[in-house]
């Protein structure tokens, strides 16, 4: 008898103990959402500088009820941030993968966002190549939003190769960092030919396009084919380098990306300003695959390892071919390590 009126004591207290708790919790959530009323409106201003540009800036954030659930935001502190009201808000970005293009870019962009502090556009954005005439609000609009202290990245390769992009890009932001992935131009020609010929199976031969005329006897290698032409990475540097110091710019050794991921992720960490959270240990090494691959990867807790056209088998090239390539990009690919202070150490 008496051990059944404990129970019911033990029970009451609990009901009791649940009552209080969620009223405070009620009290104090009114508190926070007085405190957001009352603090300055978050500032979305745009200012037009030219060429139909629209700047964005902003300079607090807003306290405001918390309205979505993402949980790419659960890393520690953005849960605190949460619980706190704190929205996040789109910017433009920080930083941007800018080429090249099958350097090993989407790997680059998939590994760095697993970072608790970066956020990423998922899709190539194209603004300064194609997009531009839309205006740096509509660019802003196309980026994930971000909590205070989270960078906001975007990769398109064709920024690299882009005559124009050095220049807008400066004038949307003027430090903005710059992260390259090369790859070995005599390789990264056959990954871009290998993709061309899986749209458009009846193209000619690699060893016919690359040279002009098609003719092999001629040896002269034909600069005004694609894949061969955005190899002279040097050249492209040049133009970057009118508007940006070379400080600004991280080149990443696409290589080294396949081979030791994390290797590279910490030089991308250090160079970002980031924590480096993203090591060894993020990795794995898919045999099937024949690439590393991320156990996490941002929003999943799954294994992931990259879509299928990401690591191709590319076609048999004539040895001669390749020989030719390799002569004809070494005093080009000289002048890179030059101009960067990178041996590579593409043959
Ligand atoms: N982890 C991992 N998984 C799969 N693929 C990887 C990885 N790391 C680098 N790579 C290399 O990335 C090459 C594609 O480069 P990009 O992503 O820059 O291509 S693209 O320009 O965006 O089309 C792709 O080129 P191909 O091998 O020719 O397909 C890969 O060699």
């Amino acid at each position: 008898m008496e051990i059944k009126t404990y129970k019911k004591v033990a029970i009451a207290l609990i009901i009791l103990g649940l009552i209080s708790f969620y009223l405070s919790y009620t009290y104090n959530s009114c508190i926070v959402a007085s405190i957001a009323k009352s603090l300055p409106k978050w500032r979305r201003d745009s200012v037009v500088i030219n060429e139909n540009i629209h700047l964005h800036y902003s300079t607090s954030v807003r306290v405001v009820p918390l309205l979505d659930g993402n949980e790419s935001f659960a890393s520690p502190k953005y849960r605190f941030f949460r619980e706190q009201g704190l929205r996040p808000v789109r910017q433009l970005p920080n930083a941007l993968i800018v080429g090249v293009k099958k350097g090993g870019t989407r790997a680059l962009l998939e590994f760095i966002r697993v970072h608790p502090d970066v956020r990423a556009a998922g899709n190539e954005i194209h603004f300064f190549d194609k997009y531009y005439s839309k205006g740096f609000e509509w660019y802003r609009q196309t980026m994930p939003p971000t909590l205070e202290g989270q960078l906001t990245i975007e990769k398109t390769p064709s920024y690299f190769v882009t005559k124009e992009a050095p220049r807008r890009i400066h004038l949307m932001n003027p430090s903005t960092k710059l992260l390259v992935v090369v790859r070995d131009p005599v390789t990264r020609a056959i990954s871009d030919y290998t993709q061309a010929i899986s749209k458009k199976p009846d193209m000619k031969k690699f060893e016919a396009l690359s040279f002009i005329n098609s003719s092999m006897r001629m040896k002269e290698v034909d600069t005004s084919w694609g894949p061969v032409k955005l190899g002279l990475y040097a050249r492209y540097l040049l133009r970057w380098l009118k508007y940006f110091p070379l400080s600004q710019f991280l080149f990443v050794s696409g290589e080294r990306l396949v081979v030791d991921p994390a290797m590279e992720l910490k030089r991308v960490q250090d160079f970002l300003g980031l924590k480096r959270v993203v090591t060894e240990k993020h990795f794995y090494f898919n045999s099937t695959k024949g690439f590393p691959c991320l156990f996490k990867s941002e929003g999943r807790g799954s294994p992931k390892c990259l879509g299928k056209t990401k690591g191709r088998n590319h076609p048999y090239i004539d040895p001669g071919v390749l020989q030719k390539l390799r002569d004809f990009y070494r005093p080009f690919n000289n002048r890179f390590y030059q101009m960067t202070g990178i041996n590579f150490g593409w043959s």
